[in-house]
């Protein structure tokens, strides 16, 4: 498929060219023809044909400067056009044979899997991104379409899908509370059937899978912070129930299929990550209240604002899957921030740091919205060698500024949402900045 695509590439450019040629050698012709009539008639002296006498043959060197400039307006337009055909990846690692490997990112094209397609695609892997698009954007990808490292693929995978892979990351699935409520039925069957088809997929080709799993697994918590040896609290009938007990679902399939078929599974219960790339209709606290600062709308508090949660830069997240996978540990690891803050503090953080004059106000609480979390990391840090690095105050900085161009792209035509090509990348020099 990606030598299909090179190929295509290749054809069109070539076909561009040649088009751009053929106009400019017909072109040059009519006029070298046009041209040696004339010098024919000034050699033999005769009058033009229709009659008008020699001095009148003149305007040919007008002609020729003329075609010379219509030759230069053509090149320049050939130009432009060449330009627009190659295009300028970010700069990957080269791997050889051995060390490359072929991964599939379910929900590649979404807020998480678009950080972790940058960071395997610049470490040199070949990557294929399986996304419906349902909360996943092309745009978050596109600066990596065209790649020869690179595939995408629009595909549901609660509908199965055969390819040779080594690894999995089964990221797909809506995160945010609105949007995982908005179609209760097709989040479940996302998180059961889906993940049977990716079980099953690496069962045939002998791949590795990580489960994206959540710290919803736990539901409104009673013991704090959250080790991974929690059984959890959730609602099995709520609204959220969804959402976790897929997840826990999810979770009980990885290991069945682990035991019974001997796949190779690791689950990550991924805590709060916010980020560039997130939504601006994604409806989860971090987009929102920094949304509504900029924007000068009230910040909206659900609920007394008492509640807390620890709050992960995706960059940090990204680190932390990637250990994961390539970790020799296939039980539950919890990724988050153990930076735990109230709601309150937290509306008050986005207020100051966004300096703007937004009032903060209090709506009705959600329904069975969990009081407490903070993730107990003491596993992933002494087995995977992993902390958070990223500080609150950086991320929420680096998100300011991705949404103020968001807000700023919206005001623009549709076509302008379209242009950049780099959308939300976070390049080496980024990751130093943190
Ligand atoms: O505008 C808002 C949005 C949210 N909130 C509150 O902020 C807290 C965080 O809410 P979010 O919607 O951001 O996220 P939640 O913690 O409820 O769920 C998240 O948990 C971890 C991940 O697996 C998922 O991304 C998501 O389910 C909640 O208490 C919520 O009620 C507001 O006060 N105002």
């Amino acid at each position: 498929m990606i030598r299909l695509r090179t190929m295509r590439r290749w054809f069109t450019s070539v076909t561009v060219i040649a088009f751009g040629l053929a106009v400019l050698f017909s072109w040059s012709m009519i006029v070298s023809s046009k041209n040696s009539d004339d010098i024919k008639r000034l050699e033999s002296h005769a009058s033009p044909s229709n009659g008008k006498p020699y001095s009148m043959v003149k305007p040919t060197v007008t002609d020729l400067k003329e075609a010379a400039d219509r030759i230069k307006e053509l090149e320049s337009r050939l130009q432009d056009l060449e330009l627009r055909i190659p295009k300028r990846f970010p700069e990957v690692k080269f791997l050889t044979y051995k060390d490359r490997k072929r991964i599939l990112i379910t929900g590649g094209a979404g807020f998480v899997g678009s950080h972790l397609v940058d960071r395997l695609m610049m470490e040199g892997h070949e990557v294929i991104v399986v996304d419906n698009y349902f909360t996943g954007r092309k745009r978050n990808v596109e600066h990596w379409v065209g790649h020869e490292n690179f595939e995408l693929i629009h595909h549901d995978i609660v509908n199965p899908i055969f390819i040779e892979v080594d690894q999995i990351y089964h990221l797909a699935s809506p995160a945010s509370p609105p949007h995982y409520m908005y179609n209760p039925v097709k989040t479940i069957k996302t998180n059961t059937v889906g993940t049977i088809n990716m079980l099953g997929l690496a069962k045939r080709v002998g791949a590795r899978v990580l489960i994206a799993s959540t710290s919803e697994v736990y539901g409104d918590p009673e013991v704090h912070p959250q080790p991974e040896t929690y059984w959890g609290h959730v609602n099995p009938i709520g609204p959220r129930a969804c959402y976790d007990e897929a997840k826990r679902v999810s979770e009980t399939l990885a290991y069945s299929y682990n035991k019974q078929e001997k796949v190779e599974v690791r689950v990550a219960r991924i805590f709060n990550t916010y980020g560039p790339r997130m939504h601006m209709n994604d409806g989860r606290v971090v987009s929102n209240f920094i949304l509504q600062a900029l924007t000068g709308d009230s910040i909206t508090i659900y609920g007394s604002g008492e509640q807390t949660r620890s709050f992960q830069y995706v960059t940090d997240l990204v680190d932390g899957l990637i250990k994961l996978m390539n970790s020799n540990y296939s039980l539950p690891v919890n990724l988050g921030n153990p930076d735990e803050h109230t709601i309150k503090e937290f509306a008050t953080i986005i207020h100051e740091m966004v300096g703007k004059k937004s009032t903060i106000t209090h709506k009705d609480a959600m329904e069975d919205d969990p009081q407490r979390r903070k993730p107990d990391i003491t596993r992933a840090t002494t087995i995977l060698g992993w902390t958070p690095v990223v500080p609150l105050e950086a991320g929420i900085k680096k998100t300011i500024q991705y949404f103020q161009g968001e807000l700023q792209r919206s005001k623009h035509s549709e076509r302008n949402l379209h242009e950049p090509s780099f959308y939300g990348f976070t390049s080496k020099a980024d990751y130093e900045d943190l």
